[in-house]
C-alpha cells in the first residue's frame, strides 16, 4: 500500500505540491490524474525517494522507499523510460538489473515474454520505438514481481493495441493482489482500468473518489427523446419551457428539463414515445470542470497571430 500523507514540495519559484494525501491499496488500479504541471510525476518522485518532500511523508508498506531493504523486489516503477543506456543490448540491461537487486536471471526472460519483446533481446535499446522503450521500462518495473507497482503515464507512445495490452496488464497486476498506481492525463482512458480516481490540479487533492461515484455523479446535459410525433412533442416540451433541438436522427435533444417532467407532459398529451434517456456529461467534461481553475498551459483558442 501507497501512502502520501500531507505531502508539501516547494521548488525554489514553484509550490508543486501542496498539502497532498491519497493512498494506494492493495488490489486495486488507483488513477492518478491531473492536467500538465498539477504535480503527478514530483508526487511520483517523492514516493520514490527521488524527491524529498519539503513537508509530510510518503510510504510504501508503511516505510519509506529509501529504507526498503530490496526496493525492486517491493515496487516496481516505470518513470522515464527513456533514460537508459542506449548502446545497451535489452537481455544486457535486464540482467544487470537482476544482478545487482538480486532478483533470479530467469526472471529477464519471463519478463521480455511478458511485454512482448522476447524476440529482440538481443538489439540495442537506441534501436527502439517509442512504445518499445515503454515496453522495456514495464518489463524492468515488473522483474523482481513486486507488490507495489508505479507507472508514469504509461501509454506514451503506445498504438492502439499496445494501449490495450497496457490496460489489460496493470487490471491484471491488481487482481493479483499489488497496489497499481497509475498516472495520466486521460481520464476516459483511466476511467476503463482503474477502481479509484485521485484527481489533482496546482499540486492540491480536487477529488479522491471511486470510478463508479465519479461515473454516477456525472450531471445530465441533455435528455433524448424519440416519438413518432417529434413536430409536435417538440412544441409541447417549448411551450412548457425546455430548449428543444430537432437531431438529423429524427431525435429530440431537450435541455432544460428532467425525463419524468418529459414523460410527463407527452402522456398528457396521448404522445407515445419510443426512447427516453438522459445523457450525461462525458468524463473528459468533469475532469475538464474539476480541473479549470487548475489548468497553467492551456493555451488560446483560435489562430496565433
Ligand atoms: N526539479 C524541479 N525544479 C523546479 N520546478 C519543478 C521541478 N520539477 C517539477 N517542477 C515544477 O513542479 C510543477 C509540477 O510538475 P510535475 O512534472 O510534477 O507535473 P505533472 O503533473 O507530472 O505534469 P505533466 O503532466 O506535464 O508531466 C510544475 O510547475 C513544474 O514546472
Amino acid at each position: 500500500m501507497i501512502e502520501v500523507r500531507g505531502v508539501t514540495k516547494q521548488f525554489t519559484e514553484t509550490k508543486a505540491l501542496d498539502d497532498l494525501t491519497f493512498s494506494a491499496k492493495p488490489g486495486r488500479v488507483t488513477g492518478f490524474l491531473g492536467p500538465n504541471g498539477a504535480g503527478k510525476t514530483t508526487t511520483l518522485r517523492v514516493i520514490l525517494g527521488l524527491v524529498a518532500p519539503t513537508h509530510g511523508t510518503a510510504t510504501i508498506g508503511g516505510r519509506h522507499f529509501t529504507d526498503l531493504p530490496s526496493p525492486m523486489r517491493e515496487v516496481g516503477a516505470l518513470l522515464d523510460a527513456h533514460a537508459l543506456h542506449g548502446g545497451r543490448r535489452v537481455q544486457d540491461h535486464l540482467r544487470c538489473l537482476a544482478t545487482s537487486n538480486a532478483i533470479p536471471p530467469h526472471r529477464v526472460n519471463e519478463v521480455l515474454d511478458l511485454v512482448g519483446l522476447g524476440d529482440v533481446a538481443d538489439r540495442r535499446i537506441r534501436t527502439f520505438s517509442l512504445g518499445m522503450y515503454q515496453r522495456l521500462g514495464i518489463a524492468a518495473a515488473l522483474l523482481g514481481d513486486p507488490a507495489t507497482i508505479i507507472f508514469d503515464e504509461p501509454n506514451n507512445g503506445l498504438d492502439p493495441e499496445g494501449i490495450l495490452w497496457v490496460r489489460t496488464l496493470i487490471r491484471c497486476l491488481a487482481d493479483e493482489g499489488r497496489a497499481v498506481l497509475v498516472s495520466s492525463h486521460q481520464m476516459n482512458e483511466m476511467a476503463l482500468t482503474a477502481d479509484r480516481l485521485v484527481i489533482i490540479g496546482k499540486g492540491r487533492l480536487l477529488e479522491d473518489t471511486s470510478t463508479e461515484a465519479l461515473l454516477a455523479s456525472r450531471p445530465v446535459s441533455s435528455v433524448l427523446v424519440r416519438s413518432a410525433q417529434t413536430a409536435h412533442l417538440a412544441s409541447l416540451l417549448t411551450e412548457a419551457g425546455a430548449s428543444v433541438q430537432a437531431a438529423p436522427d429524427r431525435s429530440l435533444r431537450v435541455t432544460g428539463m428532467d425525463c419524468a417532467t418529459i414523460g410527463q407532459i407527452a402522456a398528457g398529451h396521448s404522445v407515445a414515445l419510443s426512447e427516453l434517456a438522459p445523457r450525461r456529461a462525458t468524463l473528459e467534461d468533469v475532469f475538464m470542470q474539476l480541473t479549470r481553475n487548475s489548468v497553467q498551459f492551456g493555451g488560446t483558442q483560435g489562430a496565433a497571430r
